[in-house]
């Protein structure tokens, strides 16, 4: 699904954080969209997700008006969100069951996408027990198995140590490919939108080269 931004404004109160703001997404492409503290890259997402107080212009998904949420578009943040007392097979099966997928299809759904993100054999965990970097991977297995066709990513792996997170941008990647997935990935780490992005937005200052100077000359000036 393409997303297109159309002359967005984002008010909360006297504050205008967004203004004349335009943006295209193009189906199946990793669009980061990078910048610094407090230029508005999550009222972005959140706008995108229909979480946003629009003030004017406005969005279209798939040739359609965004007036809401829709489980075609899902939100991933830093925080993984995941219920402590249920355990990872149960976190991931919680948004299929809300949506009336039957017990059996959404056991073998969430099953098969934690196995696909590296945690076969750890379904029966509870949050608790599995590290900061796992808990990701059961929120990405969570989020993709409701098979949206975007998915807006806000510093998902900002808290991770480095290790971890070049290994869950390395898989972010596959899977998200391989779903062929439409992506908007907010970071202000311009390693991680080079590495990540097919192209790079700096908010402010439009769409830039995806070499790594050109991004920071971008996001410094
Ligand atoms: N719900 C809200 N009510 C009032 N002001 C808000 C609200 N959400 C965000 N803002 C303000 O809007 C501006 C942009 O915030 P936003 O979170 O979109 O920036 P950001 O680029 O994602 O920042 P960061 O990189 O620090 O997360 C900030 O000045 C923030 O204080």
């Amino acid at each position: 699904m393409s997303v297109r931004v159309e002359g967005l404004a984002v008010r909360y109160g006297a504050a205008t954080v967004l203004r004349s703001f335009d943006l295209d997404v193009r189906t199946g492409e990793i669009l980061v969209v990078a910048g610094p503290s407090g230029c508005g890259k999550s009222t972005l997402l959140r706008a995108v997700a229909g979480l946003a107080p629009i003030a004017a212009g406005r969005i279209v998904v798939d040739g359609r008006e965004v007036r809401g949420t829709s489980k075609d578009r899902a939100l991933v943040f830093q925080d993984d969100g995941l219920l402590p007392w249920r355990t990872a097979q149960r976190n991931v099966e919680l948004p299929l069951a809300l949506q009336g997928v039957p017990r059996a299809e959404r056991r073998a759904r969430a099953s098969a996408w934690l196995d696909r993100v590296g945690l076969a054999g750890f379904g029966r965990h509870l949050p608790r027990e599995l590290s900061g970097g796992m808990r990701q991977r059961v929120q990405l297995a969570r989020t993709l198995a409701q098979r949206p066709k975007v998915v807006l990513m806000d510093e998902p792996f900002a808290a991770l140590d480095a290790q971890t997170r070049a290994d869950m941008q390395r898989l972010v990647v596959e899977v998200l490919r391989e779903a062929g997935t439409t992506t908007v990935f907010v970071t202000h780490d311009v390693d991680e939108a080079v590495l990540l992005g097919d192209r790079v937005v700096v908010l402010g200052a439009g769409e830039v080269d995806v070499r790594r100077e050109a991004i920071l000359a971008a996001v410094m000036a």
